[in-house]
């Protein structure tokens, strides 16, 4: 396979933009999402190559210690999403709409949307929601906010959806598809699905002339989002069955974190070489 033209170092972007997503799809590239909370992360995961750093919602879990993400607030975001646009020179910066910010009216979503803008420095924003947010999707778009649709499970619907449960299964699949259609109408760029049977995930993805990111939706979406915790093995807690955990971080940080505390208490550290001299 030729070099992907999204990573090509000479002809490739050299800032990721909406319109790179598309042209990605049209060349049957993929590209990679990863979450970002904070500055440092924000300048690996974008030095790494990776096209779009999403500050989700998911901040609530993975930072602030919620069982949900229900509770995180505008502000909050706005924190976070500052610290990722400080770390970031290359990938789309992508934030969250957090739960209680949109629903009530596309007037509310727009003045959301341009809070994440102006204040944390996103680039474009996600919002959990089928048809039934279609009019807020437009209003945003029409407001210069480039938007990416999430269907599927939608966290933030947890306890109206009965839990964490797949979405899409069975007769479900004829409306998440007209949901992700009626989302491309109104103007999203790109549409994410999280716990969709592949096979729907892969029909979504040929319907639609946009990009797709799948979350526990199998292959055939043009990208892929995990959470960064994840991924590198952070979380002491069970892991969601689509994750891949490409290193084990909790265990390397317990060990240097245990060897400094042994070190202090047995007074080896600071040895001579960290020491101020008169
Ligand atoms: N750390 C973290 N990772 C995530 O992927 C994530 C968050 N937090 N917070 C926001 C949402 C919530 N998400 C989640 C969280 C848990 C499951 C989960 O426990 N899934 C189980 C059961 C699925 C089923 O019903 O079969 C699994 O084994 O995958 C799924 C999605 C995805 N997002
Ligand atoms: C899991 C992804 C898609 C998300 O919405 C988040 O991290 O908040
Ligand atoms: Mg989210």
């Amino acid at each position: 396979m030729p070099q992907p033209y999204l990573s090509d170092p000479d002809k490739g972007p050299s800032r990721i933009r909406v319109h790179h997503l598309q042209q990605a799809k049209e060349r049957g590239e993929k590209f990679a999402m990863l979450t970002a909370y904070d500055v440092m992360m924000a300048e690996i995961f974008d030095q790494a190559g990776i096209e779009i750093l999403l500050v989700g919602d998911s901040a609530a879990n993975t930072v602030i210690g919620y069982d949900s993400t229900l509770p995180i607030t505008v502000d909050e975001m706005i924190v976070f999403t500052k610290a990722v646009s400080n770390g970031t020179k290359r990938a789309l910066v992508v934030a969250d709409l957090p739960f209680g910010s949109y629903e009530q009216s596309a007037q509310q979503a727009v003045a959301t949307a341009v809070r994440l803008m102006k204040e944390g420095g996103a680039q474009a924003v996600k919002i959990e929601g089928g048809h039934e947010f279609a009019e807020h999707v437009r209003a945003m778009v029409l407001a210069g906010v480039p938007v990416i649709g999430h269907i599927g499970f939608t966290p933030q619907s947890e306890h109206a959806l009965g839990g964490y449960r797949i979405q899409g299964r069975g007769d479900a699949a004829e409306s998440m598809i007209a949901d992700a259609k009626a989302l491309e109408r109104a103007g999203a760029f790109t549409i994410l699905m999280e716990m969709v049977p592949s096979p729907v995930a892969a029909k979504v993805d040929e319907v639609l002339t946009v990009p797709t990111i799948g979350i526990g939706a199998g292959n055939a979406t043009t990208g892929q989002v995990l959470v960064w915790q994840d991924l590198l093995g952070l979380g002491a807690n069970r892991t969601p069955r689509f994750v891949k955990k490409y290193a084990d971080l909790r265990s390397v940080i317990s060990s240097a974190v245990s060897q400094y505390h042994q070190e202090v208490v047995s007074g080896a550290f600071p040895s001579a070489d960290y020491e101020f001299k008169e």
